[in-house]
């Protein structure tokens, strides 16, 4: 690394432990995660996809799988019942990879690699839509997350990619964000406000 891309690396870390902290002492959290979960349900009718792949939350991250699991037990009342089905990542921490894993409401969990909570022995699966949590987001769909750089890697390599979704607070907005050349823009990003992009 030459100087100022060790002076960039510096100040993103500096940059997700300020936004981890603010995160982590929101006052109005509860009226947020509601409104967040209202935004999810309303922007989830209407989208094709039986198969979601979502996140365990950590370090304060909004929860996204109430509004998953609604969304899959309203796939049982539509005019054709679908089966939905949702999936948590598990993350290969030596080849650097993630697959995600069918999980339901009480599925038997242990903690992968980096101490995050996994689905205990369940199937593989493709999912079409991924939530993606965001410890900031900037405009043009980018995303700061922890450093492990997982879903860039994966949005590279897989083909057709799935619709990946931002969800985060409107407190983790970043204006004045600069992505990297790796970094892969997000298709939609939602907050407590509604859709925030695409603008
Ligand atoms: N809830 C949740 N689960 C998730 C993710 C997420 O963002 N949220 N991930 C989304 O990708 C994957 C895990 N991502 C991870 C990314 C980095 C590190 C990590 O250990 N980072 C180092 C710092 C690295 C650096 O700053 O260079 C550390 O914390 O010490 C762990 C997991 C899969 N599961
Ligand atoms: N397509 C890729 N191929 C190989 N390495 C990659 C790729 N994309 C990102 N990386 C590497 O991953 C590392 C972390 O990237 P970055 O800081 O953007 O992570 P992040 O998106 O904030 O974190 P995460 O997605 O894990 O939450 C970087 O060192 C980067 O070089």
């Amino acid at each position: 690394m030459n100087n100022s891309d060790e002076q960039r690396a510096q100040d993103k870390k500096a940059l997700r432990k300020q936004l981890l902290e603010q995160r982590l002492h929101l006052p109005d959290r509860e009226q947020r995660v509601a409104l967040l979960r209202r935004v999810m349900r309303i922007w989830l009718v209407g989208r094709p996809d039986t198969v979601i792949g979502a996140y365990w939350p950590i370090k304060g991250e909004f929860n996204p799988l109430p509004a998953l699991h609604r969304w899959k037990e309203d796939g049982e009342l539509v005019e054709r019942p679908q089966l939905r089905k949702i999936g948590l990542p598990v993350v290969d921490k030596v080849h650097k990879t993630m697959t995600f894993h069918a999980w339901y409401p009480g599925c038997p969990m242990e903690d992968d690699a980096y101490g995050i909570p996994k689905p205990k022995d369940t199937e593989v699966i493709t999912p079409t839509l991924l939530f993606v949590a965001c410890v900031g987001y900037a405009p043009g769909g980018y995303r700061l997350g922890y450093g492990g750089g997982f879903y860039d890697r994966m949005l590279a390599s897989l083909n057709p990619r799935p619709f990946t979704v931002g969800l985060g607070f409107g407190t983790d907005f970043l204006p004045d964000f600069e992505p990297e050349p790796h970094d892969m823009p997000l298709d939609a990003i939602l907050n407590d406000h509604g859709v925030v992009w695409p603008v």
